[in-house]
Parts: structure tokens; sequence; C-alpha cells
């Protein structure tokens, strides 16, 4: 395409979620895309003259997308255990703790070995980039170069992304399974370092310390300094079953809750993301509010784990930022797909056992998994939507692929489609992804 600021142009129908709308549907847009793959405009299509007249466009190369087709921000799946991607779709027998210590820690344990990790985590993040996650936040091993691998791999293939190198100093069930505290505090300085170095345009590293049961308070001490100390972001568990918060409660004695452990410690900031906090109080709620941190909402694993249900209108009532995550393993499907159904079916689930509640619409959910989700790791000033400034992170959705698993009909207008598509569709329909305005899927 010709010069002046403007690599590629689209035509056709999007959909987005903006701070004042929840769903924001345009049936016959354009926008523009620059060479650093940012959003220079994005209009209505009846603008399309004036336009190419202002960014030196011709308006034959505009790629225009066909009735059935749309554009949707990228996903953002803001909790995913790389390692777990290993037996994803098994082992979900047992809850929480003993799932653990039976199945995950003896996995994760195998990370030492870079030829499993670069299977693994290669397989990750390609179904997730085709399942349509243009970002993901990742928790990888305790392994230090097992996790800068997973960036690497993050970064070849183009997936904006969080890395996190799991800190653990306490494992009572798998011993060998953990670090000594200095080991632990050296070698997240070290991969932070490392990763930082490489200069990774979407890759960056996030403070991980797994959960309060598996650390010790001066690890936790520590990874909230080196948190500080660098900006960076934090991701950790809390909350997610009753036992958990039971042990919590005994581990931690001058804690008077689970998330005043993470408060104590220097955890709890505007860049910190936990995962699920079905348990929280109304109180920790509000803590959260006040220092800014998030929460990732993981229904599939909440129900594969029988752990709990997270109520969403609460946490969105305390105005605490809120995402979908698919926690895989725990969670068995990488689809974000998967988490909006998932979300949607617990809301309806409390529903029924409180008809005060007012279900998640699919609207609700779409920006869950979109802007939500950017707002929770703190991106939403690069991704999340359309907005002009913002990296064209984006799918392009077709109903109409051969062998789709959805059926149109003549009356279907741009919200039905994207309904039809949130409820039944799957990677067949995600045709193409963009992710800071370059083309990860298919492949090259
Ligand atoms: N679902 C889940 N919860 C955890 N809590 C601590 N570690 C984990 C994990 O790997 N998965
Ligand atoms: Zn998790």
């Amino acid at each position: 395409m010709s010069s002046g600021g403007v690599a590629r142009v689209f035509r056709g129908a999007f959909a987005h979620s903006t701070r004042d709308s929840v769903l924001s549907v345009h049936p016959d847009f354009v926008l523009g895309v620059n060479e650093q793959g940012k959003i220079v405009f994005f209009e209505d299509g009846t603008n399309v003259e004036s336009l190419s007249h202002q960014w030196g466009f011709e308006t034959s190369d505009i790629e225009l997308l066909a009735p059935h087709e749309f554009f949707m921000p990228g996903m953002v799946d803001t909790h995913i255990h790389a390692p777990q991607y290993a037996y994803t779709g098994t082992h979900l027998d047992l809850p929480l703790l003993d799932w653990l210590n039976r199945y995950t820690f003896p996995v994760e344990s195998c990370y030492v070995d870079l030829d499993f990790a670069q299977d693994i985590y290669t397989k990750v993040v390609k179904r997730t980039l085709c399942n349509g996650t243009t970002t993901a936040c990742y928790f990888a091993t305790i392994h230090t170069e097992a996790s800068l691998l997973l960036g690497q791999i993050a970064d070849d293939f183009g997936q904006r992304a969080l890395i996190g190198k799991v800190c653990m100093d306490q494992n009572s069930m798998v011993p060998n399974y953990k670090e000594q505290t200095d080991e632990c505090k050296d070698e997240t300085d070290r991969f932070i370092h490392e990763l930082l170095k490489k200069k990774y345009a979407l890759v960056k590293p996030i403070v991980t310390p797994r959960f309060a049961i598996s650390c010790s308070s001066s690890l936790l001490s520590d990874l909230g300094k080196i948190a500080k100390n660098n900006d960076l972001h934090i991701q950790s568990h809390i909350s997610e079953n009753k036992e958990e918060v039971q042990l919590v409660k005994e581990l931690f004695p001058d804690c008077t809750s689970y998330t005043d452990v993470y408060l104590k410690h220097g955890l709890l900031t505007d860049k910190t993301v936990m995962a699920h906090g079905c348990y929280l109080t109304d109180e920790e709620l509000m803590i959260f509010h006040e220092k800014g941190a998030a929460v990732s909402h993981c229904p599939n694993s909440n129900i594969s784990l029988i752990s709990g249900f997270l109520n969403v209108r609460n946490v969105l009532k305390h105005k605490v930022k809120l995402g979908l995550g698919t926690d895989v393993a725990g969670g068995y499907s990488p689809s974000m797909l998967d988490a909006i159904r998932r979300a949607m079916d617990t809301s309806k689930a409390l529903c029924i056992q409180d008809a005060q509640l007012q279900p998640l619409s699919y609207k609700e959910a779409f920006r869950l998994a979109t802007l939500g989700g950017s707002e929770v790791l703190s991106l939403d000033d690069c991704t999340g939507n359309f907005e002009v400034g913002k990296d064209f992170d984006a799918l392009r959705v077709n109903i109409c692929v051969p062998g789709s698993p959805i059926d149109l009909f003549p009356r279907d207008d741009l919200e039905v489609i994207l309904e039809k598509f949130l409820n039944l569709g799957d990677d067949r329909n995600i045709v193409k992804v963009y992710v800071a305005g370059k083309q990860v899927v298919p492949f090259s």
C-alpha cells in the first residue's frame, strides 16, 4: 500500500467494547493500521473517500470483508498455566490441593528438560493464538531457562504475553518441586533481567508467587520488593477453594484475610492480577478496589476442580477490574470462547440460587474477554478495542467457512452474528489473527 502513514486498510463490520459501551457494533466501518501496527483511523465507511485523500491510499487497496465476516478485538487470557497444557483435558477428578500434589507438581517438575518445554510451549502458544488469544498472561514453572524459552516462543509466534517464572519455596508433598528462598529470589531477578534484555516488543516478565501456601513470608516480601523496584506486573491465586482459604488462615495467623497476606507483603498493586477470588469477602473486594488490583475469573477451572462460583456481579459492583482466564489445565479448554460461555453458565447457575441476581449478558462476557482483560493487565492503553492509537490486535471472524458450526439466516444482523459466534463458534471461524498489526494466524 502507498506510503503516507498507513500500511493496511480494512472495510467491513466491526464489533468491540468501549469505556462507555459494553458492545458497540459497526456494520460498515473503515480501519487504518500504520507500519508500527497502530490504528490510525476507525471511521464510518461513508468517509472512505476523504480518508483515502487524507492518508494517501488507493481505495482499490482496501481489504474488504464479506457480509458474513467481522472484526473483533483479540481476546485476553488473563490466567493460563503454559506447562499444564501437557495434560489439558485430563486429570479433573480431584479438588485443588490434591490435584496440585498428584498431577500438577510432578508434571511441572519435568520442565527442567528444555526439549520437553519446547514441545509443550510451542503447542500451547500456537493453540491459544489459533483460538483468538492475542494476549496471554502465563504462569510457567520454577525453571528460569524454560520460562525464558516460553518468552522466546511467544515472541517467535507474535503473541503478546506476560511470562511468570513461578516462585515457590514451600512444598511438603512434592519436595523436589520448589526452590530455596534465596535461590528463588536470585533466579527471579535473573529471569526478569534476562527477559527484559531480549527487548521483545510484546513479551514482558510478571512477578509470580504461586500462591500464599507455596511461599514463605520472607519470599513474599522479597517478591513484593522486586516488583516495586522494577515496576512490574504481579500475578498469583487467591480464594479459589475453601480448603485453601482455611489453610492460608492457619499459615498466616497475623493476617486478617487472604487478601491481607498479599497486601502486607506489597503484592497488591494496580498491576496485580489474582486468579479466582471465589470466596473474597466484600471487605477484601474493597481493598482490591482501593489498590487497583484485578481479578481473573476462571469459570471452567472453578467448576472442573469443584472450587466455587465467582459472583461476577458483586466484583463489578465493587468496581474491581475483571477479566477472564482459561486457567489451563484446571480449566480443560485453552479457548477464551469457552471462558466466555462458562462465565455465562456460572452466572446463570448463581441466578438459579438467587432470583434477585442479574445474569451476565453475552455482551458483558464479550467485554470481559477483550477490553476487561486488557484493563486487568494494565494494557488497555495499547490493546482491548479498536480505539485510534491502540495496537491492532484483532480477529477476522468468518461465520460461513466450510464446515462452520454456525448457520446464518437472512434476518441475522451483526449483533446476532456476534452472539452466535460467541456461543457456537470455534477456531475454524477465526480465519485471521493480528497482533500489533502483524498477521500471526495462519502461521507464516
Ligand atoms: N487452578 C490452580 N490453582 C492454583 N493454586 C496454586 N497453583 C495453582 C494452579 O496451578 N492451578
Ligand atoms: Zn491458575
